[in-house]
Order: structure tokens, then sequence, then C-alpha cells
């Protein structure tokens, strides 16, 4: 680093010193906390992203948000060059970096870091990084103090693409490091106009078929609903009602996050909604549930993460069958792409069970998106949902070029197979494969509705939720907890796992895991068996385990 770059760097960050006190974690995804605390993280960060953008000579996407936390909470995290989390690698310097408590360690930690990682400042092409918010109040302020981080790195640009759901951020990344224009409009245009191409090819049989072309999206009062607005006017088949579109309080009483965890009706939806296929957003829009309201009643019947992806897996199944043609042994079958499934330990038993006797593979990672989407990239199709609704579909390079010249062969072959090929080629421009999107995938499973014929009730019924309870203990020290196979066994403290086992056998359909959270101070616990009382109970006992071996912890 040149002594002009060191003197610009520490002048400006000598204008946004660390809260006093304050201990920051790059955590599950990114920074997060009350927005008053961020100003210096969200600089820093600034400085990272830029540093990223030289060293992978690749537009870096920038983020503000806090997703489904409260609206006084924001934070910040960033996108890799293929539209993706950050690198892993990167997070413990991220973590140093937030922490440093002067200018000075600052500049050294970075000067140490450059060094390390081989990054020429000087001679590097110009950084470029773009920038997007979602509605807090906060975010204004924060992408002020996030430009000047980018611009403390000489040379380095800020393009400010204004407020945005996360995944939009993601996949203008995505697409500009492909080369690809990316504005939001290229965006919506991508996604509507293989939601229509998945629509002309609804099989005639099904097309008749009465499934309600009224959908009703709950916001959670965040960008999502102001986004599917602005989206809804460019629809032929489907009448969207948004409702919680940014009028009230983000996230409060709203959400995926809360209608996945609560399982009672949004604010603004009702009795009159009882029966309707509904359907609810995070406050940052990368999560996607639905739900239908029960008759006189606040509770609904939830269709969450995991039946999202069962509706994905048996389509893109049926799919890959039509295109693969009739066993007649004289196809040329030289090249069978994979398919799999990927989920995490929270994914409902009854969903793991549906989807292994649909005869697919199903691999199981510990939680958090990184570690879904790097699995599932291992397939031709790889499919991954978390339970909550964050997941996506993600197709392979090699399959889609493999496609590109089915279809052509196809066109004068086989009109079924032919269209198979040319769902699966729109199935791949729809969904966003960069990051789980709320918006794409809403429309996916809209599509893939209307293609089957199905209301939201049949597609319910694809299986039966197990019973689950999911509770959380404040411990003295949660990163005592330590598991393996994919957090479904704990390793430390020693015995638990036996103590745990032990309690789990007593019920039928008995299953139950702890695991460290990764965004709060807690321990998770997660139980399922035959009954909701046993599940209950399971988990209740299990809740006594943890304190007794790990201790109560302050509250
Ligand atoms: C049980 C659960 O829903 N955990 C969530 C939650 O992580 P925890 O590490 O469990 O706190 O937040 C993550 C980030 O949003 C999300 O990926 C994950 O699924
Ligand atoms: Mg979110």
């Amino acid at each position: 680093m040149n002594q002009e770059q060191q003197s610009l760097l520490l002048r400006s960050a000598s204008c946004f010193p660390l809260p006093p006190g304050a201990k920051f974690s790059y955590g599950t995804s990114g920074f997060r906390a009350n927005a008053s605390l961020l100003e210096s993280t969200v600089f820093r960060v600034g400085i990272l992203a830029a540093l990223r953008s030289i060293q992978t000579r690749s537009v870096i996407g920038l983020m503000i948000t806090a997703s489904h936390n409260e609206v006084s909470d924001n934070g910040v995290k960033l996108a890799d060059p293929s539209g993706g989390m950050l690198t892993q690698s990167w997070e413990p310097f991220a973590d140093s970096l937030a922490n440093a408590p002067d200018p000075h360690s600052l500049l050294q930690l970075l000067d140490d870091f450059v060094k390390k990682e081989n990054i020429i400042l000087e001679a590097s092409p110009a950084a470029e990084v773009l920038l997007g918010r979602d509605t807090r109040p906060s975010g204004e302020t924060l992408l002020e103090a996030t430009k000047q981080g980018i611009t403390s790195i000489m040379g380095a640009t800020a393009s400010d693409m204004g407020i945005l759901t996360t995944p939009q951020l993601h996949w203008m990344v995505r697409a500009k490091n492909k080369g690809i224009e990316a504005t939001e409009v290229n965006y919506y245009d991508q996604i509507l106009a293989s939601f229509r191409c998945l629509l002309d090819y609804v099989p005639q049989g099904n097309s008749s078929k009465n499934v309600s072309d009224k959908l009703i999206v709950d916001g959670a009062d965040g960008v999502g609903g102001e986004k599917l607005e602005k989206m809804k006017t460019r629809l032929g088949y489907l009448t969207i009602d948004v409702r919680n579109c940014g009028d009230g309080v983000l996230n409060e009483g709203v959400g995926a996050d809360f209608v996945q965890k609560e399982k009672v009706v949004p604010r603004s939806f009702g009795p009159a909604d009882a029966g309707m296929r509904c359907a609810s957003l995070d406050g940052d829009a990368d999560r996607l549930v639905y739900f239908s309201v029960l008759l006189n009643s606040n509770k609904i019947d939830l269709v969450d993460g995991d039946k999202i992806l069962s509706l994905f897996a048996v389509f893109l199944k049926e799919q890959l069958g039509i295109l693969n043609g009739p066993e007649d042994g004289k196809s040329n079958k030289s090249y069978q792409p994979s398919l799999g499934v990927v989920q995490t330990a929270y994914a409902n038993g009854a969903s793991t069970d549906y989807l292994k006797q649909l005869g697919l593979e199903v691999a199981l990672t510990p939680t958090g998106v990184k570690y879904l989407h790097e699995k599932a990239a291992e397939y031709d199709i790889g499919i991954y949902f978390e339970a909550n609704g964050h997941g996506t579909v993600l197709f392979s390079d090699n399959f889609l070029s493999w496609l590109e010249i089915k279809k052509q062969e196809l066109s004068l072959k086989s009109k079924d197979q032919h269209k198979a090929a040319l769902r699966l080629l729109a199935v791949s421009r729809l969904i966003n494969q960069a990051v789980g999107d709320a918006l794409s995938g809403l429309f996916l499973v809209e599509a893939i509705l209307k293609h089957m014929g199905w209301s939201i009730h049949k597609w319910n019924e694809l299986y039966q939720d197990l019973p689950s309870r999911q509770l959380k203990v404040k411990v003295v020290d949660r990163t005592a907890v330590i598991t393996e196979n994919a957090e479904t066994k704990v390793v430390n403290p020693a015995g638990i796992q036996e103590a745990i086992d032990a309690e789990t056998v007593i019920y039928p359909k008995g299953r139950c895991f702890i695991r460290p959270s990764g965004t709060e101070d807690v321990v998770r616990v997660y139980a399922e068996a035959s009954t909701q009382e046993a599940a209950d109970s399971l988990a209740n006992s299990v809740v006594r385990l943890v304190e007794q071996y790990l201790g109560f912890g302050r509250s």
C-alpha cells in the first residue's frame, strides 16, 4: 500500500469510529445489529468489497438489509462474483476488520491481508461494487458510510442500484459478471418472459382445470411487496393482491418468518380469505412460504420450503422423464442428467421420506444457505430449500449446453420431448440461480401449479407433515455445543447425545437434534414425533437436558 492510499484510508476511517463495547461477527448471513451501531461496520465492509473485487477482477455486490429482523436492526452482506454468498475463507478477515479498535489497527490489518492474499492495489484494475438496500429507514445513512468505505480504496467505484430485494442484487452481480445486461428491468423481463413461456406449454388437459387465478401475497411491509406491485401489472394470467406492501411496520406480525414460525395469519389477512391461495415473503424477499387460512380461525395450513422443494422436484423429475423419451431401448441414453435435492436436518421427516420415495437422491447439509448451495451445485439439476422457505434450483452449465443442442434435435422429432426441453430451459431462466429468491420462486410455483392443474390444497396433500416443535434455550456458552453429521449428532458435551437418544426412542417416529444457532445466542432444539403432544414433550425433555449439560444462560 503506498503512502497516498494509506493516508486516504486513515482519514476516512477516522470518520467512522467503532462503537464502544461492540463485538461483530459475520455469522450465517453477514453482520446484523441495531442500526445505530453499524456505521463503522458497513464502512469497513465497503473496503472489504472493494478488495474482493480487485482480487477476483469481478463485480462484487453489497446489500444493506437485516432480512426478517425488526425494523430497528440493519445489516450488511456481500455477494461474490458468481452471485452467491461471500466465500467462507474471507469471513474471518471480515470479522477482524469489523472489530479493529482504531484506524491504525485497521490499516495494519488491511496491509497484512493485502500482502497475504497478494492483492496488488496499485497495478489492479479498478474495483466495482454494486450496492443495494432494503426499505429500512436506516439504509440511506448506512449506504453513505458504505460508499465512503469503497471509495477509500483508490480507483474503486460504488454503483448504487437503489432499493432492491436481496436476490435482485445477487442476480445483478451474477448477470453483470457473465456480461449480461443487469438492470432491474432486465430482471423483471427475464422472469416474466420465462413465466409466460412455461404457461404457453401447460398441457391442454390441465389448462382447462379450475386452478384459481387469484393469489394473495403478504409483502412483510418490506421491499418484496413493492417490487411485486411492479411485476403484477405485466401479467396476463394471475391476479395478485399484494398486502402489507409498506404501509405498516416491517416484519411486525407479518412476513414469511412470522408465518412459518407462528403458523397464524399475518396482519391484513382474515376469515374472508379462508381457502384462498396465499403466499408470504420475508423482509428482503429471499424467503417464500405459502399458506391457506383455515375456516373460522386465525390458524393457517402452512405450505413451507420443504413442500415448495417437493413441488419443484416432482415437476423437474417429470420433465426429465419426458425428455428421456419412452423406454424403448433405442433412444440415446448416453447422457443421464443427475437430479438431486438438498435439505437440512430441519426438513420435516415426511418430506424427506416423500422425496426418497420419488426415487430422488436427498443430501443433508448443515444449516445455512452457503452449505446447501454448494452441495446443490454438484448435480446437473440441484434443488435446495430450507424449511423456512429459502432455496432455489441450480442447473449445471454442461446440462444447459446439452439441453440447447437437444432442443434443436427434438424440434423435428418429438413434440412432447421438445416441450420438456423448452420447459426446463425456461425454468433455468425463471429461477434465480444466484440465491434463493421469493419473487422468482413464487412465479415458478404459480407456473407449476397451473401446469399440474393443482390447487394449493392438492399441492399440500403431497404428503402430510409430521408434527414438530422448535424451541430455543439460553445457555452459558452455546459454542460449547459441537455437532457432526450435518448437525444431527452432538459430540460435545460428552454424554448429551446418548441422553437425547434415550429420550427420542420413547416416542413413535421420534427424531430430535440440537445445535447452536449461527444468528442468535441460543441453542436450538428440534423435535418431531407422530403426534403434536409427543413432539412437544420430546422437545421439552431435551430442553431440560440442554440446561442440565450446558447450564442456564442469562436471558
Ligand atoms: C432453524 C432456522 O430457521 N435457522 C435459520 C437461521 O439460522 P440459525 O443458525 O439457526 O440461527 O437463520 C439463517 C439465516 O437467515 C437461516 O439460513 C437458517 O435457516
Ligand atoms: Mg431474508
